[in-house]
């Protein structure tokens, strides 16, 4: 039976990367999407602005929406300090099983939880099911149509505190314009365009960093 791009990409990681070294997962990675098959990894150019981000905030608390095979997920866990948690919601469950794999090889499993469903699910959740008061960090990654309605999701759930700052990928492709509009005309974030391209290519994209006001 055929094998799914996710399974090729495992595939890579499994022959090319050294189990416990995270960077070299990102690596193998990064040269089977530049080399062999394009996949939506957020990939090594705004990955590069991620890492500034997750290591300027340092969060105790990371929130991941979309997980796909877990290239972010090893990338923002990986600059994480000893004690601090990563929840990472996958819609998928044959993402979800390929991206538990990537993260054991990474020997990340500790500093991640992955759950399986839907953001919007999930998200008022979050307090009674795994402990949280409130998130560092955001990673939005997921459809891109769920951005606007997930962010609001969080606010009323009070899952933001003033300082929480929220990354979202993709916001020029495929684009995420209703979420743009609000987060860059409400009082209540401070947001910062990173001009960057599109995983793989020289197609323009970028990420929208929004820091919540309380
Ligand atoms: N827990 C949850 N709740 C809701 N939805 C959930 C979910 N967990 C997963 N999903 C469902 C997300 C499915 C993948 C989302 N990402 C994308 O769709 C995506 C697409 C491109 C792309 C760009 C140009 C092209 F020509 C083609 C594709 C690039 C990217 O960096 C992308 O992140
Ligand atoms: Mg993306």
């Amino acid at each position: 039976t055929q094998s799914t791009r996710p399974q090729r990409l495992l595939g890579a990681v499994q022959k090319n990367a050294t189990r416990g070294q995270p960077h070299s997962v990102l690596k193998a990675i990064d040269q089977f999407c530049t080399h062999t098959e394009w996949a939506m990894n957020v990939g090594d150019e705004k990955g590069c602005i991620l890492d500034s981000v997750v290591s300027e905030v340092n969060p105790a608390t990371v929130l991941e929406l979309g997980t796909y095979c877990g290239y972010s997920t090893v990338r923002i866990a990986s600059l994480l300090p000893p004690h601090a948690k990563l929840i990472t919601l996958e819609f998928n469950p044959d993402f979800a099983a390929i991206a538990r794999q990537v993260i054991a090889w990474a020997g990340l499993e500790d500093k991640v939880q992955l759950v399986e469903g839907a953001s919007g699910d999930w998200i008022p959740k979050m307090k009674e099911q795994f402990g949280i008061t409130t998130f560092d960090f955001v990673f939005l990654d997921h459809w891109k149509d769920r951005y606007l309605p997930d962010t609001k999701l969080m606010e009323e759930c009070g899952l933001l505190r003033k300082g929480t700052v929220l990354l979202a990928d993709n916001v020029i492709c495929p684009g995420t314009p209703d979420y743009l509009e609000y987060i860059r005309n409400s009082p209540r974030y401070k947001s910062q365009y990173f001009k960057s391209h599109l995983e793989y290519t020289k197609v323009e994209d970028g990420l929208e960093k929004s820091v919540f006001q309380g």
